[in-house]
C-alpha cells in the first residue's frame, strides 16, 4: 500500500482540520446533493511573481504528498466537526467523512525546486470533488510560504553571487516555530548554504553554521583570568603552556609593525580575552565577532593576534563577522589588514580569511555593497529573509478547472483573475541558445509539442500576442507525484539536497534578463491555439450579456 510508505507531514499540526470551515460545509453540500463523488480537476497556481521579480521557486510539494498519503479524519476530529456543523447535518455524512482517504486522488506537479511562472499550474489535483475540495486550504498553506521564502532565498543568492556563502540566521525573528523551521528548510532549498537553526538542521540534514554573539565578548572584563589548561598543537606534537602570553606577544608585534601602525594603538583587553577564550574552546574553527567595541582599532588587531598565536600551533583561523557599521568599508579595511599581516609575517592564506557580514541585510543592501565594492565572503541573513519582509505572502490559488469531464472557467472583471479552464498539460519549450523560452499549456488530449516542430504559442488573454516557436527541447512540467491506488507510476520524492541542486541549476539556466532585480523581462506563458479558442468560447458562453438602459 502506497500510503504506508510515505511519512506524515513534518509538522504534526498539519491534519485534515487545518483548513477553513467552508471546505467542510461545501463537502456537506456536495454530499447532500449526491455530487461528492463527481470527478473533478483543480489547478494550484499563482498570478503574479513575488518581490517585483519575474520568477518564483516552487516549494512545499513533498509536504503536500506526505499530507495526502496520510489523510484520514480521526474520531476526535469527526466529533469536533459534528459539534461545529449545524445540528441538521445528517449522521451519514460523518460516516462518509470517516471513510475518506486520498486513494482515489491523483496529484500531478512541477518538480519541487523548479523555477515557475504565473498562471501555469504548479499542481493539478484530480479526484472526487468533495475530497479534493478538502485539500485546498492545507495545500495552499503548505505551498504559499514555502515557495515565497524559497524565492526570497533564491533572490538573495542571485544578488550575492554564486561564490558567496549564504547563512540563514532568522529563527529568532521568524513567525513562530513553524515559520522558523519552514524558513530554514526552504531557504536552503532556494540556495542558502547553511542555517543556524539546530532543529531544522536535525530534521532536514541542512548544514549547520554559526559564529558567536556580542554577549560572549561583553561577558569578559579586562581583569578576568582566562582558565587555561595547556593545549596541544594541531599535529599533537607540541604543547603550549602560555597561550595568553603568546597572544600578547603577537599583539605587541602587530603594534610595532610599521605598515599596520597607523590604524590602531591600544586595543580593548576584555575583547582580547573573549577572543582568546573562544580560540581555546575552538582552536580549529576560531571565528570572532569584531564589532563590539571598535572594528578597526580593536576587533581586527585583537582577532589577528589570536589567529597568529593559533597559527604558531598549526591552527588556521576561520575568520571574522562584522555586524554593524558600513559593511563595505569595514570589510575592505579588514581585508587590507589581513593582507598586510600575510605579507609582514609570511602566513599563507591569512589575506583570504573569511569575512562574514550581518545586520539587517536584504537584497537591496547586498546590491548596494556590490555597487560600492566590498570584501565580504559570507552573509548571515535573518529578519528580512525569513519573514519575507519585502512581500509577506504569495497568492497561490486553487481553482476548479473541470468537473465530470466538462471544462469550467472562473470569470472576473480583472482579466488577470480569469482562470484557465480544462484539464491541461504544461510544457517548457527551450530555444536555440538553450534557455527556456516559453511555458505552454495545452488540453490533455491535444498532441504535445515536439522538438523542431513549429507550434503557435498564444497569450491566454491577449489576442494580439502570439508567436511561433520551434523548440530545441521540450520538457513536460507536470508529472505524477501521487496516484492513489490507480496504479499510475509516480515520481520519487527526492532528498532536499537534490531539490536545492535543481533550483540552482534552473536559475543558472534562465536568461539573465529574467533574473535581474531592476525591470526584469517577463517570461512568456502561453496556451495552444486550441486551448485559446476554448477559453474564449467558454468565456462568451458563461458571461451574461448586459442590457443597456
Ligand atoms: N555600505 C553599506 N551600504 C548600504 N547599506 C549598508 C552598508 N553598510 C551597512 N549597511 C546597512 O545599513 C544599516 C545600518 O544599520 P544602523 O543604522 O542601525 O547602524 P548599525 O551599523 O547597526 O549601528 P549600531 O548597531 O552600532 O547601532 C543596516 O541595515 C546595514 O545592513
Ligand atoms: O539582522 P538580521 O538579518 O536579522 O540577522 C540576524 C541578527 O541577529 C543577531 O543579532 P540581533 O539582531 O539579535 O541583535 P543586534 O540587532 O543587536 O545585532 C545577529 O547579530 C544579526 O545581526
Ligand atoms: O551564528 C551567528 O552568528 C548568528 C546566529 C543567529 C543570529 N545571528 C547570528
Ligand atoms: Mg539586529
Amino acid at each position: 500500500m502506497e500510503a504506508e510508505k510515505i511519512q506524515g507531514p513534518t509538522n504534526p499540526m498539519v491534519t485534515p482540520l487545518l483548513t477553513d470551515l467552508y471546505q467542510f460545509t461545501m463537502a456537506y453540500a456536495y454530499w447532500k446533493g449526491n455530487k461528492h463523488s463527481e470527478p473533478s480537476v483543480f489547478d494550484l497556481f499563482f498570478r503574479t511573481n513575488p518581490f517585483g521579480g519575474e520568477y518564483t521557486i516552487f516549494a512545499g510539494l513533498e509536504e503536500c504528498i506526505r499530507f495526502i498519503a496520510n489523510f484520514r479524519i480521526g474520531e476526535e476530529d469527526i466529533a469536533f466537526l459534528r459539534q461545529s456543523l449545524p445540528p441538521t447535518c445528517e449522521d451519514a455524512f460523518f460516516e462518509y467523512l470517516r471513510g475518506i482517504d486520498c486513494s482515489n486522488v491523483q496529484v500531478y506537479a512541477v518538480a519541487e525546486g523548479s523555477v515557475v511562472f504565473p498562471k501555469v499550474p504548479l499542481m493539478r489535483i484530480e479526484g472526487p470533488v468533495a475530497v479534493v475540495q478538502l485539500l485546498e486550504t492545507p495545500f495552499l498553506n503548505l505551498v504559499n510560504f514555502a515557495s515565497l521564502v524559497a524565492t526570497n532565498a533564491a533572490r538573495h543568492r542571485v544578488v550575492a553571487g554564486e561564490s558567496k556563502l549564504l547563512l540563514e540566521f532568522g529563527l529568532r525573528r521568524a513567525q513562530g516555530p513553524d515559520g522558523g523551521i519552514s524558513a530554514s528548510k526552504y531557504c536552503y532549498m532556494g540556495g542558502f548554504d547553511a542555517t543556524s537553526n539546530v532543529a531544522a538542521a536535525k530534521l532536514f540534514g541542512i548544514p549547520l553554521r554559526g559564529t558567536h554573539s556580542h554577549a560572549f565578548v561583553s561577558s569578559f572584563m579586562s581583569t578576568d583570568e582566562i582558565v587555561h589548561k595547556p593545549f596541544c598543537s594541531s599535529d599533537g606534537l607540541t604543547t603550549c603552556e602560555d597561550f595568553v602570553g603568546l597572544v600578547q606577544i603577537w599583539l605587541k608585534k602587530l603594534q610595532c609593525t610599521e605598515s599596520l601602525r597607523a590604524s590602531f594603538g591600544e586595543t580593548n583587553q576584555s575583547e582580547l580575552k573573549a577572543f582568546t577564550s573562544y580560540a581555546l574552546a575552538f582552536p580549529s574553527n576560531f571565528l570572532a565577532l569584531v564589532d563590539t567595541y571598535d572594528v578597526v582599532r580593536s576587533g581586527i588587531p585583537n582577532f589577528c593576534a589570536v589567529a597568529l598565536a593559533l597559527n604558531d600551533f598549526g591552527y588556521k583561523a576561520g575568520g571574522i563577522r562584522l555586524d554593524s557599521g558600513d559593511l563595505a568599508y569595514l570589510s575592505r579595511e579588514s581585508r587590507r589588514f589581513f593582507c598586510a599581516v600575510e605579507k609582514e609575517f609570511g602566513v599563507p592564506g591569512f589575506g583570504k580569511l573569511c569575512i562574514t557580514a550581518s545586520n539587517d541585510l536584504n537584497e537591496k543592501t547586498i546590491d548596494a555593497l556590490n555597487q560600492q565594492g566590498h570584501e565580504v565572503d559570507s552573509y548571515g541573513i535573518g529578519t528580512n529573509l525569513v519573514t519575507c519582509y519585502a512581500q509577506p505572502a504569495l497568492g497561490c490559488v486553487f481553482k476548479l478547472v473541470e468537473i465530470n469531464k466538462q471544462p469550467r472557467i472562473k470569470l472576473s472583471e480583472n482579466v488577470s483573475k480569469v482562470s484557465i479552464p480544462c484539464k491541461k498539460r504544461c510544457f517548457r519549450l527551450f530555444g536555440k541558445e538553450g534557455y527556456p523560452s516559453v511555458d505552454l499549456m495545452t488540453g490533455v488530449n491535444e498532441p504535445p509539442p515536439k522538438v523542431s516542430e513549429r507550434i503557435l504559442c498564444r497569450d491566454p488573454f491577449n489576442e494580439c500576442k502570439r508567436a511561433y516557436m520551434e523548440p530545441q527541447r521540450v520538457e513536460e512540467l507536470l508529472k505524477c507525484y501521487w496516484s492513489g491506488d490507480s496504479g499510475t507510476p509516480r515520481e520519487e520524492l527526492p532528498p532536499i539536497k537534490k531539490i536545492r541542486d535543481r533550483c540552482i541549476q534552473q536559475l543558472n539556466q534562465l536568461r539573465p534578463d529574467h533574473l535581474r532585480r531592476v525591470e526584469p523581462t517577463p517570461y512568456k506563458v502561453s496556451v495552444s491555439a486550441k486551448l485559446y479558442d476554448l477559453i474564449h468560447f467558454l468565456w462568451l458562453n458563461e458571461a451574461p450579456i448586459g442590457e443597456l438602459q
